[in-house]
């Protein structure tokens, strides 16, 4: 039965299904993240059940998941362009409203955009501001497909780890795991004890933070809920931590993870690293600037971020990653290592900061790279490793 048909409860049940899913649309207004959004509207909806919830979310993340491409279709009909092009499973709900797209949803990408008539470059639209090693319609096609989940095996966990997720997932040596999205980790393993979720280029920024020499020290300067913390205590367990964050309640959730991560011996302290008059900030052999940037590296799992997103913000954040950097580069020792990173695609917050770091404070830079995450399903980072004489 397809819409032509007409009549049928079921057929009105899919009218009713895809009329809330507008609704969803022109409600959210991109201010908090979308899962925590629709995770508030399901509580105050309880009487859908589990598949309609899926089904409702699926719908929002394929409209959302077309970016800047078709903005003026209406609702209704990206949310099915959207369906159709993020999802290969034919399914009855397309093929009531679009029986044709529900006959080619198995079609290789290349074919179906064409038949949905979208030009894929026009879903990231800020082509000039990439980073240049970042390829830019790959980069658009990828906002098509969810990220998958990663996880981090902790040191000494590897058999465990392997021996309790047997038959599931794909192991990426050497401490890496992929996951099917929706996988329950909690239900299997411990997380921060035994593994840590951490996206896949996430953990690779452990390639910048290790040396030939332990560091005795290591400050992580925007340590957020600590999962590059964790990483750099994993690689180098007799380091001394100091973590800072201008957030307490995140912090909060850093000294619950570390107690989990069995981490007890730290510092963490309570700080604004854009202010000018900062004093008494540590001194470390290692420290890392993860700064608060857009965030477009990660936007394939939120793409509400890239709906909502306006490229006036790439300067607010490229000001803000000056001013914090400042803060930290004027006060390295000789011979520390500072390691610069972000989860941006923008060549102003990676590059062009690097440029920054490099010139302004006479650091060395011994290496760059974009953690280029759409080949591997994962996200894309940004990471720098200078030093001072
Ligand atoms: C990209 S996140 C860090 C992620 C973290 N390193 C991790 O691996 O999970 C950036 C952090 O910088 C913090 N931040 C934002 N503005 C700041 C500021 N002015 N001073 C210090 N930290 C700041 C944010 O609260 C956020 O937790």
């Amino acid at each position: 039965m397809t819409k032509a048909d007409g009549g049928g409860f079921k057929d009105m049940k899919f009218d009713n299904q895809l009329r809330h899913a507008a609704d969803i649309i022109d409600t959210y207004k991109g201010e908090e993240p979308l899962h925590v959004w629709l995770k508030d509207f399901f509580r105050a909806n309880k009487q859908m059940g589990s598949r309609d919830r899926k089904l409702f979310s699926t719908l929002v993340y394929s409209f959302y998941r077309l970016g800047y491409a078709v903005r003026d279709l209406p609702v209704k009909e990206r949310i099915l362009t959207g369906l159709f092009l993020c999802t290969d499973i034919p399914n009855e709900f397309l093929h009531y409203f679009k029986p044709t797209l529900n006959d080619s949803i198995t079609r290789p990408i290349a074919e179906k955009l064409a038949t949905a008539g979208i030009d894929p470059t026009d879903i990231f639209p800020w082509k000039e501001e990439l980073s240049a090693a970042i390829d830019h319609e790959a980069f658009c096609l990828s906002f098509l497909r969810q990220p998958d989940l990663f996880l981090r095996i902790r040191p000494g966990q590897e058999s465990t780890v392997r021996g309790k997720l047997e038959n599931t997932g794909e192991f990426i040596p050497p401490f890496t795991y992929r996951l099917p999205n929706g996988f329950k980790v909690e239900e299997h393993l411990t997380p921060d004890r035994e593994v840590v979720i951490q996206d896949y280029s996430s953990q690779r920024v452990a390639e910048f933070l290790q040396d030939t020499e332990a560091p005795h020290s290591f400050w992580d300067a925007c340590a957020a809920s600590g999962g590059k913390s964790i990483l750099a205590h994993d690689l180098y367990p007799d380091m001394d931590i100091t973590v800072s964050d201008v957030r307490e309640s995140i912090l909060n959730n850093l000294r619950t993870r570390f107690q989990t991560a069995g981490i007890k011996k730290y510092h963490s302290f309570l700080v604004d690293l854009t202010h000018n008059d900062i004093v008494n900030l540590p001194v470390a052999a290692l420290v890392l600037a993860d700064t608060p940037c857009t965030g477009s590296g990660t936007w394939g799992r939120t793409p509400e971020e890239l709906y909502f997103f306006h490229s006036k913000a790439i300067t607010r954040y490229q000001m803000m990653q000056r001013q914090i950097l400042t803060n930290i580069a004027t006060l390295l020792s000789p011979g520390a290592t500072l390691v610069y990173c972000t989860c941006s695609v923008f060549k102003r917050e990676n590059e062009e900061m690097a440029a920054f770091i490099r010139d302004g404070f006479g650091l060395q830079l011994h290496r760059m790279e974009n953690l280029i995450g759409y080949p591997h399903r994962a996200d894309t980072l940004f990471a720098a490793r200078f030093s001072k004489a």
